[in-house]
């Protein structure tokens, strides 16, 4: 054993600890060992350095040396996440916002893939690198989702909304994570077909009425809308009656959890102190949240049942007429149910989570329809060459077939990725890869939309191409290149839901109708609004009388020519 000083390069030299290193041990070896001493995250990118700049590869020469021997990380000595400096008080605020998408994608060019910016007191981390991302969501020794007062979602967390907008190691979280992923695993939502393609037939004759009078609609109300129905029936049991008129109100329910949504949004893109005042946004947020609780406590009473007996997990996640009727009567290999005070607002968070981001992102599906050319009609031949028309009843199996669909979403989840802010909390001080210094309690989000247009990570990223999921280059892409729904064991447990929902849909709308733009003007997202949605949109949608013929009768006709 030999004890050896190091220190990290750019730290001064009397800050080198000693380290007891064994002399046989391998480079590996001493790297795991050395990262472990500093918080180092990732010990594959250490190396070795004399004082006088040489590099140290191996193990004997580093033992050896009189001197201290310093760390590099992927080739660069430790240094602070870069950012702009900002302005007394408001920080980087007018930096960043309006355009939060627009100025971030400037700040990623300007400092690199880990940039840090305070606005208005409030510091974040934000990256669009996949590498540090996925240690991001990785719940370790050195991340974790804990809420404190610089994450983005810190103004929704109150005691009584302990769970999914909560810390993963509370009792709660823990709890509400075992009861109610089953009930939106891929088998689970299987069932909820029917009734997904029940509500988008629905919906039909207001977009037939609109269609009628030759009017064009706003196409994220209107997503919203049956977004929320779909969400409405499936998690609480709950008709909200979107689609009885063209002018049908939205469900007050719908308002106060987007309303939630956007205070948040605006109380923590402040600094702390305005959290806690006692009028205005911050207090208007408090009554919102309030009035929610006691709206789903009253659909918890008032719930369609599918049946009275208690089920295992898995049985009542495949029986129950909805997630109200799942918590109600799922219990554990110990009898035991998800207690009353978390199915609230774990129900709450459900909805919220569920109809905000399917109707964002069913928004984009449509604006990709009318901006891209040959979208719509490649879709439709689709469903013609599957033999889908308006009588089928679509299922998985037949939503498995489509694979233009599919390359389709994923696209439109990659270049308008509807949400953006998924924070995860430092446990301690650390090193990250690249050599960044991050201190504990810090916030880091990985920039979803950022990185799946990352152009270090994706040829083109401005190009709509879904074509390019068939490419090698994008199977064999990072783990976390692509993760819409975040990853680790916080990230989205409705994805199923949400994707079987949209693969239900989209088909029904493209069949029935084909959309076009109404007005040219830029779309605007609200950089207000807690998720990413294309404000200003309209679209006319036009009840389809004739359809293509099948792709193999075209050929076929061409070869007999
Ligand atoms: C296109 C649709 C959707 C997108 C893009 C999406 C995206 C996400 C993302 C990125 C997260 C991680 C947030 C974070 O870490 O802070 C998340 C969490 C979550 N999502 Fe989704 N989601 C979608 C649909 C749904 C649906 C339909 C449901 C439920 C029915 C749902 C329920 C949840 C819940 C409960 C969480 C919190 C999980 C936790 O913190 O443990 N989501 N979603």
């Amino acid at each position: 054993m030999t004890l050896q000083k190091f220190h990290l390069l750019g730290d001064e030299v009397s800050t080198a600890r000693p380290i007891e290193v064994d002399s046989r041990a391998q480079l590996n070896e001493l790297k795991h060992l050395v990262a472990a001493h500093f918080a180092i995250v990732e010990p594959k990118g250490i190396e070795f350095q004399s004082q006088d700049s040489k590099y140290l590869s191996d193990v004997s020469d580093i033992t050896s040396s009189l001197d201290p021997v310093a760390i590099t990380i992927d080739g660069h000595g430790i240094r602070d996440p870069p950012g702009p400096t900002g302005l007394p008080y408001v920080g980087n605020y007018f930096e960043v916002y309006p355009d939060h998408l627009g100025n971030h994608q400037r700040l990623f060019e300007q400092y690199g893939p880990l940039i840090k910016t305070t606005n208005m007191g409030r510091t974040t981390y934000q990256t669009n690198d996949p590498e540090i991302s996925a240690i991001v969501f990785a719940e370790s020794d050195f991340f974790t989702k804990r809420i404190n007062e610089a994450h983005p979602l810190s103004a929704l967390k109150t005691p009584a909304a302990g769970v999914f907008l909560g810390d993963t190691d509370t009792p709660e979280w823990k709890i509400a994570h075992k009861f109610l992923p089953p009930a939106l695993g891929p088998k689970a939502v299987r069932h909820y077909a029917p009734t997904m393609q029940k509500t988008v037939e629905d919906a039909f004759k207001v977009f037939d009425a609109f269609d009628e009078k030759a009017e064009s609609w706003n196409v994220y109300h209107y997503m919203l809308k049956l977004g929320s129905q779909a969400v409405g029936k499936l998690t609480l049991g709950l008709d909200f009656e979107h689609f009885n008129t063209t002018e049908a109100p939205l469900h007050e329910m719908v308002h106060l959890i987007a309303e939630i949504l956007t205070l948040n949004k605006k109380v923590t893109s402040k600094g702390d102190w305005y959290g806690r005042l006692p009028f205005g946004d911050p207090q208007r947020l408090r009554r919102v949240k309030s009035r929610v609780e006691q709206m789903v406590e009253q659909s918890i009473e008032q719930a369609a049942r599918g049946g009275v007996e208690d089920l295992p997990l898995q049985d009542a996640a495949l029986k129950a007429s909805n997630m109200v009727d799942y918590a109600i009567r799922a219990t554990d290999n110990k009898g035991e149910k998800l207690p009353k005070s978390s199915l609230v607002w774990a129900l709450v968070v459900a909805t919220g989570a569920g109809f905000t981001t399917t109707s964002s992102l069913l928004s984009w599906l449509i604006y990709g329809l009318v901006t891209y050319p040959g979208m719509q009609e490649r879709l439709l031949q689709e469903l013609i060459d599957n033999d889908i028309d308006e009588n089928t009843e679509i299922t998985a199996d037949v939503t498995d077939r489509l694979d233009f669909l599919d390359k389709y979403i994923k696209e439109t989840q990659r270049r308008h990725n509807p949400s953006f802010q998924p924070g995860r909390t430092a446990k301690i001080d650390m090193i990250l890869p690249g050599g960044y210094r991050l201190p504990k309690d810090a916030v880091v989000i990985p920039a979803l939309h950022h990185i799946h247009n990352n152009p270090a990570l994706w040829d083109n990223p401005q190009r709509f191409n879904p074509d390019r999921w068939d490419t090698e280059e994008v199977r064999s892409r990072h783990k976390a290149a692509y993760i819409p729904f975040a990853t680790g064991q916080r990230m989205c447990i409705g994805f199923n839901f949400a994707l079987q929902e949209i693969k239900v849909f989209l088909p029904k709308l493209i069949y029935r109708y084909k959309f076009s733009r109404d007005g040219d003007g830029p779309i605007e997202y609200d950089p207000m609004f807690q998720l990413i949605r294309p404000n200003n949109l309209y679209v006319r949608a036009d009840k389809r009388v004739k359809w293509p013929p099948k792709s193999e009768d075209v050929t076929a006709g061409s070869e007999s020519v």
